[in-house]
């Protein structure tokens, strides 16, 4: 571990791994800088434990200590549930995350010796930004650990001003979703300098120009079209956006800018611990609460139903009566582990590994329908 980064905290603690979920749209790069912190990371001693969430990827440019594609197989999903590939992308998260706590179990043990988690998330960025799994994920490693989403952004291919604001608004959503520490990752500067991504927002005036220099912004009679009206005041709303995200320009490829980067999520584990965390905590106390009035009453009300039932039945109650010494019938073997960390032990066959069941012909093999 990187003594740098694992120095206590303020507030005596030993220092967290911070865990860097990476999102963006498909092509934008993500493997690519995942690879690159990988390398970035390994340079510096300090080699990070990183999870693969795309099911559907044929080649990750890096070794994941977990990798979603051990634990399902998405071809064998597409064709057992009769779906097109999104469905089996979507099908073999949402089976995945069903196995979220002991992945998260794994996750909680590598944490205390390394500084940084990576999470590569699908292709098709809806998939985990508009999923019910994407949303379990992010907040179950969120409230285990500091956690900043890295939303990577293809830069050559955001240079006109609508494509911009299209990703802005994408990224926007994103942010109010998961409401965590936010890092633009403009990528590609190696093809594309990322200076005008920077002008467009700390200067709106600067992106309204740019909006207006482009063709189609004005119809036949000279006057500003729909869609360049709606971007103009679009972009005096994200105005207010801009000043929450930290954005840095990297180039996979050749790495530069990953210093940049690495400074801004130590920055975001601040953000993180000031208001992520206590959000949460606050979150939390006002649902225990609920839950506890819930239980309250419903105790309440058994047991007053217990009452009316003992005075009239007296005899039944006195049979009525718990035998300790009994054994619980549920008392099996909870220890099942199926979700594969390849950096333990020897690998494979130590675990039930369900792609391997398949490719055995297994036909008593099938995923339970969901209910
Ligand atoms: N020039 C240049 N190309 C890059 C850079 N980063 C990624 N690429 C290229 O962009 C393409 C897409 O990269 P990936 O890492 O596969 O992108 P992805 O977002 O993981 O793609 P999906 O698997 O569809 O999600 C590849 O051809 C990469 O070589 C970069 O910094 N500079």
């Amino acid at each position: 571990m990187d003594p740098s980064t694992s120095a206590p905290t303020p507030s005596g603690d030993a220092k967290k791994a911070m865990v860097i979920i990476t999102i963006g749209m498909a092509g934008a790069g993500k493997s690519t800088f995942v690879q690159r912190m990988n390398s970035y990371l390994h340079a510096k001693e300090s080699p990070p434990y990183i999870l693969n969430l795309d099911p559907a990827v044929t080649h990750v440019p890096f070794e994941p200590n977990i990798d979603i594609r051990d634990t399902i197989n998405y071809q064998e999903v597409m064709k057992q549930y009769n779906l097109g590939p999104n469905g089996g992308i979507l099908t073999a998260l949402n089976l995945f995350t069903t196995k979220f706590d002991q992945v998260l179990n794994l996750v909680e043990k590598r944490a205390e010796t390394v500084d940084y988690v990576i999470l590569d998330t699908p292709g098709q960025i809806e998939i985990f930004t508009w999923s019910a799994s994407g949303a379990i994920i992010t907040d179950a490693v969120a409230s285990t650990l500091p956690t900043v989403v890295a939303y990577i952004i293809d830069t050559p291919r955001t240079t006109a001003p609508a494509t911009f604001m299209s990703n802005m608004l994408y990224a926007c959503s994103i942010l109010y979703k998961t409401k965590l520490p936010f890092i633009l990752v403009f990528n590609k500067t190696d093809v594309q300098p990322h200076d005008f991504a920077l002008e467009w927002m700390h200067d709106f005036e600067a992106f309204q120009a740019a909006l207006a220099s482009h063709s189609g912004t004005t119809d036949d009679e000279g006057e500003p079209t729909y869609m360049n009206s709606l971007m103009n005041s679009m972009s005096l709303v994200l105005d207010e956006f801009y000043q929450h995200l930290t954005a840095v320009g990297v180039s996979s490829m050749t790495g530069a800018g990953m210093k940049e980067f690495f400074d801004a999520v130590e920055a975001s584990r601040t953000e993180y611990e000031k208001e992520y965390l206590p959000e949460l905590q606050r979150a939390r106390a006002a649902r225990e609460k609920t839950l506890q009035a819930a239980k309250e009453d419903s105790v309440n009300r058994l047991m007053k139903d217990l009452a009316v039932d003992r005075a009239r039945n007296p005899d039944a109650a006195l049979a009525d009566k718990w035998d300790p010494t009994e054994e619980d019938e549920d008392d099996g073997d909870d220890a099942e582990v199926n979700i594969i960390d390849r950096s333990d032990g020897p690998w494979p066959g130590q675990y039930i590994d369900v792609t391997r069941l398949n490719r055995r012909d297994d036909a008593e093999m099938s995923w339970p329908r969901p209910g």
